[in-house]
């Protein structure tokens, strides 16, 4: 269980995403990405932009709770992706690194791209921008909202 909490902001998605797309120029270009959904649509779509990549796949993994033994399942394969031969494959985070070790599995060729990394998912990664500790839950753009707080003044009121 996390007991940390690191929010991440619409301009800080993109400007790392921006990054990532940057240090995979290099490496490209690539015939084309495989997003996994869905945390991987948003950061797929704006590397795509970057890399000029119009052909974009994606790969469904629901991993199921304790009761299903937190097995994943692929509910919708990459079909167009192959072998992974001159894809990219990109997500929003690795934690565990079960999501990755599948999608890689089912994609050897093809190289794996992040923005966020917890140390047990690292290795499974090529490619990541920003670490994050491991007890730390990444909080994302579309998992957050404005939220009315208190001033210190009226804090006490409330209590
Ligand atoms: O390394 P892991 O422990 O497998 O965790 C990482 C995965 O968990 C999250 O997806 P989630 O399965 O919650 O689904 P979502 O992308 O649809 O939100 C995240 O987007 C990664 O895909
Ligand atoms: N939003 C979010 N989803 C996750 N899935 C696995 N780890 C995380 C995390 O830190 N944040
Ligand atoms: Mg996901």
């Amino acid at each position: 269980m996390a007991t940390n909490y690191a929010t991440v902001t619409w301009d800080q998605l993109h400007r790392d995403a921006r990054l990532l797309a940057e240090t995979l120029m290099p490496r490209g270009p690539f015939k084309g990405i495989v997003a996994i959904t869905r945390g991987g649509l948003i950061p797929a779509a704006i590397i795509a932009r970057e890399m000029d990549c119009r052909l974009i796949e994606t790969i469904s993994v629901v991993t199921y709770d304790e009761e299903h033994q937190g097995k994943p399942n692929v509910v919708k394969a990459p079909a167009a992706a192959g072998d992974g031969e001159g894809f990219l494959i990109v997500d929003d985070l690795v934690d565990s690194g079960v999501t990755a070790q599948l999608v890689r599995q089912l994609l050897p060729k093809a190289l794996f791209a992040c923005l966020y990394a917890k140390p047990s998912g690292k290795p499974l990664t090529d490619l990541f921008v920003v670490e994050v500790p491991q007890d730390t839950w990444v909080l994302f753009p579309w998992d957050t909202a404005p939220l009315f707080v208190p001033p210190l003044a009226r804090k006490s009121d409330a209590a």
